[in-house]
């Protein structure tokens, strides 16, 4: 069990998948846990109907205040604002937990003003069913014992891994956004299912199968996914004809290039608030 109080500042997705993880897990009971946004009331009425964590808007600052974890998860073009707000009653007992993609430590103690142990982090939608990977790194006045704090929140809600800052953009690109690659091959697999005559709920039963068969297969047999892959494969068979055809459309290529790009934004997105920040 976690001790002390958790303010979530953004009460999104992500809010709501950490804190359904942390609740699931029982790291934490329902009234550790306050919910904060920037004036969206129902949404907050609607956690508190839905989990049981505290959420009256009207003691949004003393929520803030008494916390003694604050986990930031709000949009990043929202940081600048949502700190600028808030920064007067937060403090350097506090520890400061973002998953905002791409805003570094360094710039979130900036825009805090004093020298709150931070710790950045990037999970994904899986921490719903506990199945996340979560990067974590420590900024500056962030100690062993945050990040420990920080591998029992995240472990709560899947994988753990504890790395370098440099690495953060990467790990967004990869699996911060990943979840949304294998909805997108399973958006196309319905569909190709569907044009060879497959109803819906069929297709959708036998690709679901398909992807937890292999993602089991890689982690169960701890094989390569090129020699899994090769297992498939029967020369002159079913699925090397259709591996031509995802080869011609170059798939491997568009899949290494939007981790790329994914990557990259992550960057943009510290370089747009960086901006922001001097502007103040
Ligand atoms: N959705 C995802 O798959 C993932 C998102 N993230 C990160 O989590 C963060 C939140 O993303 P989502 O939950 O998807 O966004 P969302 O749009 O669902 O939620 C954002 C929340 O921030 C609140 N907010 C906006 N301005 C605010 C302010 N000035 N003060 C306080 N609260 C404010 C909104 O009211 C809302 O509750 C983003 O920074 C994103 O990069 C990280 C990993 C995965
Ligand atoms: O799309 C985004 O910006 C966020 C960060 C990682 C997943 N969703």
């Amino acid at each position: 069990m976690l001790e002390g109080r958790i303010c979530f500042v953004g009460a999104g997705a992500m809010a709501e998948a950490i804190l359904c993880g942390m609740l699931n897990h029982k790291i934490v009971k329902p009234g550790q846990i306050s919910v904060t946004n920037r004036d969206d009331r129902f949404r907050l009425d609607e956690l508190v109907y839905n989990f049981g964590v505290v959420g009256d808007s009207s003691q949004k600052y003393r929520s803030i205040q008494e916390a003694d974890i604050l986990i930031l998860a709000m949009k990043p073009k929202d940081i600048s604002t949502a700190l600028e707000e808030i920064r007067a009653y937060t403090s350097q007992e506090q520890l400061v937990i973002s998953v905002i993609a791409g805003i570094s430590t360094k710039q979130i103690s900036e825009f805090l003003g004093h020298q709150a142990p931070v710790i950045r982090t990037m999970p994904n939608t899986s921490a719903i069913v506990g199945l996340s990977g979560t990067g974590v790194c420590a900024g500056e006045f962030a100690k062993a014992e945050h990040i420990q704090v920080a591998r029992e929140i995240f472990e709560a809600i899947g994988l753990v891994i504890v790395t370098d800052e440099e690495k953060l953009d990467a790990i967004t690109g990869l699996s911060g956004s990943g979840p949304a690659y294998v909805y997108y091959l399973v958006e196309a697999m319905l569909e190709g299912g569907k044009a060879v005559g497959l109803s819906e709920q069929e297709a959708k039963d036998l690709i679901l199968q398909t992807v937890i068969g292999a993602a089991n297969m890689l982690i169960e047999t701890n094989e390569s996914p090129a020699y899994l892959r090769e297992k498939v494969t029967s020369p002159n068979g079913t699925t090397q004809a259709g591996l031509d055809v995802l080869k011609q459309y170059q798939f491997q290529e568009a899949v290494k290039q939007c981790v790329v790009r994914a990557t990259e934004r992550s960057k943009e997105l510290g370089a747009q608030s960086s901006v922001t920040l001097k502007k103040q």
